[in-house]
């Protein structure tokens, strides 16, 4: 069975990818899974520049197809941040939950029409021979007044998603595939897998 790396070491990344890519002829392994601890710079100035690092980092290490995810949280009236910074926001160590109540307070007063964003994805495919491949997908939302639900990971309790009235975090995980930037991202590049 074709061995694919996907160069991550988001447990909530991986298990949503485990799902959305669950019925491919492949050995899906993670950079747990494969033994790698590599720890690598993500500084590129965009998702794409970002996922391109990642894969053909772990693919030049290993040799075998590799998968990257690099996404976040863009927040328009905070003109797009967290944005490539969303892992790293307010420090990689300190809990969503402070970050999440961080980005309410930053958007006090500002009325439903002005609380606008997405969660963006870019996902790259970097190959033996070379090659690589990007592609990136979005899913809109606005900010939420407080966190709601416990499914997901990171942003999704403050992610309201209005034609749903709930929140990401809310949404069952096959409910937030079907929709997310995630879960658009990988059902556009999976055909290059096969
Ligand atoms: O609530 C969320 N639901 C999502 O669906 C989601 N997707 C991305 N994010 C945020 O964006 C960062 C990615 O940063 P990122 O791509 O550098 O990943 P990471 O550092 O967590 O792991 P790695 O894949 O780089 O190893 C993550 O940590 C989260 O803060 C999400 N938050
Ligand atoms: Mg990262």
């Amino acid at each position: 069975m074709k061995k694919v790396i996907f160069a991550t070491g988001n447990e909530g990344k991986m298990k949503e990818i485990r799902e959305i890519l669950g019925d491919l002829d492949i050995r899906l392994l993670s950079l747990k899974d494969a033994g790698i601890t590599a720890d690598i710079e993500e500084n590129g100035s965009s998702f794409e520049e970002n996922a391109v690092i990642k894969a053909t980092a772990i693919r030049d290490l290993t040799g075998e197809i590799v998968l990257a995810d690099d996404s976040g949280l863009e927040i328009d009236y905070l003109n797009k941040e967290p944005g490539i910074y969303s892992a790293r926001y307010m420090g990689e160590d300190t809990s969503y939950h402070i970050k999440n109540a961080n980005l309410i307070e930053r958007l006090n007063g500002v009325p439903d029409e002005k609380r606008t964003a997405r969660f963006v994805c870019a996902i790259a495919a970097a190959f033996p021979d070379g090659t690589v491949r990007t592609v990136r997908a979005a899913m809109e939302g606005r900010i939420g007044y407080e966190e709601k639900g416990e499914n997901g990971f990171g942003y999704d309790p403050i992610f309201y998603l209005p034609e749903y009235g709930c929140s990401s975090a809310e949404l069952s995980m096959e409910e937030k595939n079907k929709i997310s930037h995630r879960g658009k991202a990988l059902r556009a590049i999976r055909d290059e897998l096969q």
